[in-house]
Order: C-alpha cells, then sequence, then structure tokens
C-alpha cells in the first residue's frame, strides 16, 4: 500500500522551477531513495512532502495527509532528519530529546531511543561537544522521538567518517525493520545501493528514473566498458564512428571506451588495422555509478 503519493509535483523559486512535475508513491515498510546530483530539486521534493514548503502545482498525500492543509496531524506521523540540523551548543542529549519528545502525543521512550542509537553514555553531554557521527545519530534519534510511521532523512551520512557511516547505514535499517517507513535524500551512490529498495534518480527537478538498484543498473548492463592505454596517438573519431560504440572518454594515459555488442573485439580490431598497441587492456563492469552517468549525463562526483 502506498503510504506517499506525490502527483506531477511543482515548486518554483521566482522564475527557477526547481521542482518540475515530479510523480510517485512510497509504499509501506521501504526505504525509499531520492538520488541526484546537488540543486537537482531533492531537498524540495522532500521539504514539500513535509509541509515546510508551499507547493506551486500537483498533489501530495502522506497517509491520506496533505502537508498544506493537515500540518499538525501530519507532524505526528511525520519525523524529519533537516540537513545540517543544528543545536545549541549547550544542550544535553537528554534534554533535546525531552524536549523534543514533548511536541509529540505519543513519544517513543526516550531511554530506549538513547540505547538503540548508542548514545547511553552521553545522555548528559552537550550537543558541541559530540562528535559528527554522535551528533548525527543525535539528529536521527530526534526525528525518530515522535514514533513516526514515516522518516525523512536528508544527507545522512555527509561529514561522517567510513566507520560512522557504516554505523548509521546498520542503524537505518535497523529503523526499518521496526516498521517504519523511510525516504532517504541523498547523493551517495553506495549509500542508494547499500540501503534502497527503490531510487528515484533526479536531475533538474524531474525524476529521470525509478527502479531498484538492480534494476537501474541492468538498464545499462547491456553496455561493455573497455579500458587501455594506447601506444600512439589517434582521434577519437576512430572507435566513434564503429556501430558497436556509444561513448569515448579519456582518463589520463587510459581512453575508457563504453558501448554494446562486442565492444572489446571492434576496437581491438580497428586499433590494430592502425597500428596500436592496446596496453593495459581491461574490460570493466557496470556499477550504479554508471548507471546514473547513462541516465543523467552527469557524475555525482563534486
Ligand atoms: N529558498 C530558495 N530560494 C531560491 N532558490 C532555491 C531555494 N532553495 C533551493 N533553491 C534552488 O533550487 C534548486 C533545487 O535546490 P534543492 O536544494 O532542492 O536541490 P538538492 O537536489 O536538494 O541539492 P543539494 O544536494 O545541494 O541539497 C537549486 O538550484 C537551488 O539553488
Amino acid at each position: 500500500m502506498a503510504i506517499i503519493e506525490v502527483r506531477d509535483l511543482v515548486k518554483d523559486y521566482g522564475s527557477m522551477r526547481a521542482v518540475d512535475g515530479i510523480s510517485f508513491e512510497v509504499e509501506e515498510g521501504e526505504i525509499f531513495g531520492i538520488l541526484g546530483p546537488n540543486g537537482a530539486g531533492k531537498t524540495t521534493t522532500v521539504e514539500c512532502i513535509e509541509g515546510l514548503r508551499s507547493r506551486d502545482g500537483g498533489s501530495v498525500r502522506v497517509m491520506g495527509l496533505d502537508p498544506e492543509r493537515d500540518g499538525p496531524e501530519l507532524k505526528q506521523v511525520l519525523g524529519i532528519q533537516l540537513q545540517e540540523s543544528r543545536l545549541p551548543d549547550r544542550i544535553r542529549v537528554g534534554e533535546a530529546l525531552d524536549l523534543y519528545a514533548s511536541f509529540y502525543r505519543s513519544p517513543a521512550n526516550t531511554d530506549r531511543l538513547i540505547e538503540k542509537l548508542g548514545l547511553e553514555r552521553k545522555r548528559k553531554t552537550p550537543f558541541g561537544k559530540l562528535s559528527g557521527g554522535q551528533q548525527q545519530r543525535l539528529s536521527i534519534a530526534l526525528a525518530l522521538v515522535g514514533n513516526p510511521r514515516v522518516a525523512v532523512l536528508d544527507e545522512l551520512t555527509t561529514g561522517l567518517d567510513p566507520q560512522a557511516r557504516r554505523d548509521t547505514w546498520d542503524l537505518i535499517e535497523q529503523v526499518r525493520n521496526s516498521g517504519v517507513t523511510i525516504i532517504l535524500v541523498t547523493h551517495f551512490m553506495d549509500e542508494a545501493e547499500r540501503l534502497c529498495d527503490r531510487i528515484a534518480v533526479v536531475d533538474t527537478g524531474k525524476i529521470v528514473a525509478l527502479d531498484t538498484p538492480a534494476g537501474l543498473t541492468a538498464r545499462v548492463s547491456e553496455e561493455q566498458r573497455v579500458r587501455f592505454r594506447p601506444s600512439a596517438a589517434f582521434a577519437d573519431a576512430l572507435l566513434l564512428d564503429l556501430p558497436e560504440v556509444a561513448r569515448v572518454e579519456r582518463s589520463g594515459p587510459h581512453v575508457v571506451v563504453t558501448g554494446d555488442g562486442n565492444v572489446l573485439q571492434a576496437v581491438a580490431s580497428v586499433l590494430a588495422r592502425n597500428q596500436i598497441v592496446a596496453a593495459e587492456l581491461r574490460v570493466e563492469q557496470v556499477s550504479l555509478d554508471d548507471a546514473f552517468v547513462a541516465l543523467t549525463g552527469k557524475s555525482l562526483e563534486h
């Protein structure tokens, strides 16, 4: 059953259309990813779901509630982890949780939440003295303190070290296993691949693909990528003229050729005909990263 329904959502900032007709449904119990480069419209989309921004077109329903009309009701079922949420430096972990808990009709047991998030020994620690990972865990705890049915997590692991990121991922899986539906906004491919049941790939205010991580990769898995170091210079057109070849990129001394069919054989034979030796020749696997580049023409690296 869909717990969130977004139809033809539009949001303008002045003359700039930040969200341009986005539609999707989130099923109860899933982790739904919204993945895209900076400025794609991800945060604006979730802010319209959260009722933090008014939309300029389309409709949004969360458990049948309209965020613009039913704000107070929505707040009782929706947990929000804001991007870079900052608390006053001197507020203690326990105080912050008790304060947030007071906003809800049936809040979670804060002791159990503190334990679940591994913050037992930090209850009396001021926010300003927590590590980045601990601050992040507290912000997740604050998103969960109202016992929400849906949690929206924006840029969950930005700025965390690799271990803290993995711990946070484990935590999010536990949250989902406890029955909370999660919308996860991210521009990290590995995070989306690891956590999400389905991913909406967003670019310039539109969804360019919506599928499981495996489904997204499969879209481009017909593609093959061949990487080599040529023994002599040559023009890209030599390879682009081959029907099997879609793209030719240069990466330092290496040439990376992407295409379908038997790219390897086609490239090798045209190079041989031109007396070029392909050293360090490798055929590479397609990843979600590649799927993203194929779908948007952009890399998520920035
Ligand atoms: N309050 C605002 N006023 C004007 N323009 C805005 C405002 N908020 C966002 N924008 C613009 O709208 C576009 C979409 O921004 P949004 O924050 O939704 O993207 P995003 O995909 O979440 O990016 P990021 O990963 O950087 O958070 C961007 O071009 C951004 O500059």
